[in-house]
C-alpha cells in the first residue's frame, strides 16, 4: 500500500468511526444539541463583553457627550457587561453538567455492551487477549471516550465558534485592519501542517510503547510468585526500566513539540498585536479609526490566539479518543464463535447423559492436531476415566463436551443430539464440571456455590452432607457467610477443589466431569470424597481424568489417550492384562508408591 492509499483507508477509517461514536451518542442528541445552544449562547456573551468597552470609550468618553449622559452610559454598559459576565459563567456550568452527565451515560452503556460481549466471548477469545489488555479496554479506553464526548468535542465547538464569531466582529469594525493582523496567517497554516505531523507520529509511537509496558506490568504481576522464587526481580526491573524510559521518551518528544508549538502561536499573536499598535495607533492620529476600536482589535486578537493554541490539545485529545475507539469498537465488534444455532433446541429435563464422539479431530490451532479421529461411546450411567501423559488431549475432551470449543470435523453427541444443535447454556447446565483448580468469586462461600442460580440453602446444605462436607464448611470462620475472595479468606487448593464440588452438584447435573478434581486433597478427605461420589455417580454418567491411577480404578471403562489418540480402552484388569501404556503407568506409580512408604515408615 503506498503513502496515498494508506492515507485514503485512514481517512475511511475514521469516517466509520465517527458514525460508531455519534451512534453512541444518537439517544442523548436533544441532550447534547441542548448543550451545544448553551455553548453558542456562551460564546455570543463572551464575545460580546470586549465590544462593549469599545462602545463605552467611543460612545461615552468622547467630548462631544455630556458628563450626565457619559454616566448613564457607563452605569448601563457597566450592567450588561455584568449580565454578560453572570451568564457566560451560569452557561459554562449547565453546559458542563449536562455534558458531564451525557459523557457518562454514553460511556456506561459502552462498558456495558463490552462486558455483555465479553460474557458471550469464546475460550480462544481469551487464549488470545491477556487479561491486562482487555481491563485496558474496559477501563483507560473508555476513559478516553469520555474526554471525547464530555469535554473534548463541545470545547472544540465553542473554540470554532469564537474564531468565526471574532473574524466577524473584526470585519464589520474596519476590514483593514482585519487583514493587516491576519498577515501572520499563512505561517500559522504551514506550522499547523508541520505540528500535525510531527505529533502524530510522537503519539502513535507513544502509544505503542505504552500498550508494551501494560502487557509487561500485567505480565509481571500475574507472574510475581515465580518471579520471586526464581529470584528473577532485578532482571524483570531491568525490562520494565528499559520500557518505561523508552515510554517516557516519546512522550517528552511529543511534550517538544507542544512545547514548540505553543509558544510560537503565542508568538505569533503578539506580532499581530504589534501590526493593530502600529498601524491602529496611526489610523487613530489620522482619526480613520476611532480609539475604541484599536482597543477592541487588541482584546479580540489575543482572544483569536487563545483557541488556537488550544486546539493543539485538541486534536491530541481527538487521536488519543479515536485510537481508543478503535480498540473499543473492534472488541465490542468481535463475533463470538461459540454461539447458538438458529434452530438450537433445548434438551430434555432429564438427560440419560449418553456420551458419543465420532470421529472426533481437533486443533486449537490448526494444523497442530491435539485430537485426532477420536471415537467412543459413554453410556448412561457409566463411570469412565481418562488417563495418560501430560499433553495427551484429556482436558481438551472435557472441554469439547460443554463446547467450550468447536471441533473441526466429527461430531460430538449428548443423548444423540448434536451438542452444536444444542442450546449452549442448557448443555452447560446439565453438564457439571469439578475442575482442579476452581476461580473463586469476591462473596461468601453460600454465592460462590450458588452462583446467581435459584439454590435454596437447604439445597446447598442437603449436597454438603450427602457429599460428606459439613466438616469443612464447619471449619470455616462464619460457615456458609464466610466471605471469601480480595478481602476475605483465602482458600487452600485442596478447599478450593471440596468447594467445586459443592457448586458443580448443588446443580444435579445429569452428567459429571472430574478434571484432577481430588489431586489436591490430603488422603483422609479424598477418602470421604471418593465414598460420596460413588453413591452421587451412580446412575450418573462421570468422566473422571486424573493422574493417580490409584483413583480411577473403580470406573467401568479407562480410556488411555497418546498424543490426541485413544490408544487403550478396558477395566483396570484387562488393561493391566493387556500389558501396554497403562500397566506401564502403574508399575511407575507403584514403585513410587512403595518408595514413597518405605520413606515415611523410616521416618516414623
Ligand atoms: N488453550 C489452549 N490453546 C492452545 N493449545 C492448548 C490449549 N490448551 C491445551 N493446549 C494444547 O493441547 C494439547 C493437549 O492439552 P490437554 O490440556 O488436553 O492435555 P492433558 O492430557 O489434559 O494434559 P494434562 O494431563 O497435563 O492436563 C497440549 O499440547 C497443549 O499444549
Amino acid at each position: 500500500m503506498n503513502i496515498h492509499e494508506e492515507k485514503q483507508t485512514a481517512r475511511v477509517v475514521d469516517r466509520q468511526l465517527l458514525m460508531k461514536l455519534l451512534a453512541f451518542a444518537k439517544p442523548y442528541r436533544k441532550k447534547i444539541a441542548f448543550s451545544f445552544l448553551l455553548a453558542t449562547l456562551f460564546v455570543g456573551a463572551t464575545l460580546a463583553q470586549p465590544y462593549l468597552i469599545k462602545v463605552a470609550i467611543d460612545e461615552y468618553l468622547t467630548v462631544q457627550t455630556s458628563i450626565q449622559d457619559s454616566f448613564q452610559g457607563f452605569i448601563l454598559i457597566a450592567v450588561v457587561f455584568l449580565l454578560t459576565v453572570v451568564c457566560a459563567a451560569l452557561l459554562t456550568y449547565f453546559q458542563d453538567r449536562l455534558l458531564q452527565f451525557t459523557g457518562q451515560s454514553i460511556i456506561f452503556d459502552i462498558r456495558q455492551k463490552i462486558f455483555r460481549r465479553l460474557a458471550k466471548m469464546h475460550m480462544q477469545f481469551f487464549d488470545r487477549n491477556p487479561v491486562g489488555r482487555l481491563v485496558t479496554r474496559v477501563t483507560h479506553d473508555t476513559e478516553a471516550l469520555n474526554q471525547l464526548y464530555s469535554q473534548v468535542i463541545v470545547n472544540l465547538i465553542k473554540e470554532i465558534l469564537i474564531l468565526i464569531g471574532i473574524i466577524a466582529i473584526l470585519l464589520h469594525m474596519s476590514v483593514k485592519l482585519t487583514l493587516l493582523s491576519f498577515t501572520v496567517i499563512p505561517i500559522l497554516i504551514v506550522m499547523v501542517i508541520f505540528y500535525k505531523k510531527l505529533i502524530r507520529q510522537a503519539h502513535r509511537y507513544t502509544r505503542l510503547l505504552l500498550s508494551r509496558l501494560n502487557s509487561n506490568l500485567a505480565e509481571n504481576l500475574s507472574g510475581m510468585r515465580i518471579i520471586q522464587l526464581f529470584t528473577r526481580e532485578k532482571k524483570q526491573i531491568e525490562q520494565f526500566d528499559q520500557l518505561n524510559e523508552e515510554h517516557y521518551r516519546a512522550g517528552m518528544r511529543a511534550t517538544i513539540v507542544n512545547s514548540i508549538f505553543n509558544p510560537a502561536i503565542g508568538f505569533l499573536g503578539n506580532v499581530a498585536l504589534a501590526v493593530i499598535i502600529w498601524y491602529g495607533g496611526i489610523a487613530v492620529l489620522d482619526s480613520a479609526l476611532t480609539f475604541g476600536v484599536v482597543y477592541a482589535f487588541t482584546h479580540y486578537i489575543r482572544q483569536f490566539f487563545q483557541p488556537l493554541m488550544a486546539l493543539a490539545d485538541r486534536y491530541n485529545q481527538i487521536q488519543t479518543a479515536f485510537a481508543s475507539a478503535e480498540r473499543v469498537f473492534e472488541m465490542i465488534e468481535e463475533k463470538p464463535e461459540i454461539t447458538n444455532h438458529p434452530n438450537a433446541e433445548l434438551l430434555p429435563e432429564k438427560i440419560n447423559g449418553q456420551i458419543d464422539f465420532e470421529h472426533v479431530w481437533f486443533a486449537y490451532q490448526e494444523p497442530e492436531w491435539v485430537l485426532k479421529d477420536i471415537s467412543f461411546r459413554i453410556k448412561h450411567g457409566e463411570t469412565v476415566a481418562f488417563v495418560g501423559a501430560t499433553g495427551a488431549g484429556k482436558s481438551s475432551i472435557i472441554n469439547l463436551i460443554n463446547r467450550f470449543y468447536d471441533i473441526q470435523t466429527g461430531t460430538i453427541k449428548v443423548d444423540g443430539m448434536d451438542v452444536k444443535q444444542v442450546k449452549v447454556e442448557d448443555l452447560r447446565t446439565k453438564v457439571g464440571v469439578i475442575q482442579q483448580d476452581p476461580f473463586i468469586f469476591t462473596g461468601t462461600v453460600l454465592h460462590n456455590i450458588r452462583l446467581h442460580h435459584n439454590l435454596t440453602e437447604d439445597d446447598v446444605k442437603k449436597m454438603t452432607t450427602l457429599m460428606g462436607l459439613d466438616d469443612f464448611i464447619s471449619s470455616l470462620p462464619q460457615g456458609y457467610e464466610t466471605l471469601l475472595g480480595e478481602q476475605g479468606v483465602i482458600l487452600s487448593s485442596g478447599q478450593r477443589q471440596l468447594l467445586s464440588f459443592l457448586r458443580a452438584l448443588a446443580f444435579n447435573p445429569d452428567v459429571l466431569i472430574l478434571d484432577e478434581a481430588t489431586a489436591n486433597i490430603d488422603t483422609e478427605t479424598e477418602e470421604l470424597v471418593q465414598q460420596a461420589l460413588k453413591r452421587i455417580s451412580k446412575n450418573r454418567t462421570t468422566i473422571i481424568v486424573a493422574h493417580r491411577l490409584s483413583t480411577i480404578q473403580h470406573a467401568n471403562r479407562i480410556i488411555v489417550m497418546d498424543k490426541g489418540e485413544i490408544q487403550e480402552t478396558g477395566n483396570h484388569h484387562q488393561l493391566l492384562k493387556q500389558k501396554g501404556i497403562y500397566y506401564r503407568l502403574h508399575q511407575i506409580q507403584n514403585k513410587e508408591s512403595i518408595a514413597n512408604t518405605s520413606i515415611v515408615s523410616s521416618k516414623v
